[in-house]
């Protein structure tokens, strides 16, 4: 499969190992230095692109891809308030896209566990839910792309929690958290990979899901092989099409 990589920075280095170890070629690599390469005649010549870019440069990727006809993988994150618009402009020019906050399997079993628990924990209202992210300094976004699923999945599964809001410690936050909202709170450490905890806490106890990436190969397989799914299919996809968790 020849590969386009739209974003050549952390996580797009460690992509271009995986997919050469899977067999593959990369024949396009963009990073901010070479924006002018991103052409509908380079983009063509890759049967698959990959973007793990910048949130304010994700859609442009992606149209680019689109105009190209070359199916995109999305893991930036960052951009999904114009997801909907994504979605319809992917879906009416028959292109094929896949996204997802977060390629790597721990998470998404986690992401599965995580619904598993909410959907319990519906039937216990002593216990107050937050979730906690936190990542390395040089993050652009927040809350993390993979804390939002999280709180996307306690929101569909718990009637007591409509919507979530984020804090992100250390910065300016005048909110006062309401019963109904379920807070994130995200925090900026040097070095972290990404950590995820959902933390239910009553008065007696408190349980706690936690997920801790060790490093960014997990990220950066799964999208290899998000891109080698994607390949020969049509529509709009997210990663968890890919799993089928029972
Ligand atoms: N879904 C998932 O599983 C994961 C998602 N991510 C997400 O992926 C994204 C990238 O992460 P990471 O690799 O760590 O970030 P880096 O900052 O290390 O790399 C970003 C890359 O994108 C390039 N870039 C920045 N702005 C533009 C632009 N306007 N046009 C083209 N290229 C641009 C950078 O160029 P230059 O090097 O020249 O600055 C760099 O090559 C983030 O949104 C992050 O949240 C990260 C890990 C896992
Ligand atoms: O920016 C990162 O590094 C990561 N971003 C993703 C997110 O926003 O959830 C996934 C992962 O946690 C690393």
């Amino acid at each position: 499969m020849k590969i386009a990589l739209l974003g050549y920075g952390k996580m797009g280095q460690i992509i271009e190992r995986f997919a050469l170890e899977r067999g593959h070629d990369v024949v396009l690599k963009i990073s901010i230095d070479n924006t002018e390469d991103l052409t509908t005649a380079n983009l063509a010549k890759a049967d698959v692109a990959i973007d793990f870019s910048a949130p304010d440069a994700a859609l442009g990727n992606i149209y680019a891809c689109f105009d190209a006809n070359v199916p995109v993988v999305v893991g930036t994150t960052g951009w999904y308030g114009q997801l909907q618009e994504v979605k319809n402009e992917c879906l009416s020019r028959n292109n094929s896209l896949l996204y997802g906050s977060n390629f790597s399997i721990g998470v998404n079993l986690f992401f599965h566990i995580n619904k598993v628990m909410a959907k319990l924990m519906n039937d216990y209202p002593a216990y107050e839910v937050q979730v906690e992210e936190i990542h390395h300094t040089q993050k652009l976004d927040s809350p993390s792309g993979t804390a939002m699923t999280i709180a996307e999945g306690i929101i569909e599964q718990m009637d007591r929690k409509t919507e979530w809001v984020n804090e992100l410690v250390g910065a300016q936050f005048d909110d006062v958290v309401k019963k109904d909202q379920l807070l994130i709170e995200s925090l900026r450490i040097e070095n972290v990979p990404g950590t995820h905890t959902v933390l239910y806490s009553s008065e007696v106890d408190e349980i706690e899901l936690k997920h801790t990436a060790h490093n960014r190969a997990g990220f950066a397989l799964g999208a290899v092989v998000a891109a080698e799914w994607l390949q020969n299919k049509q529509g709009f996809f997210n990663i968890a099409d890919i799993f089928n968790f029972k």
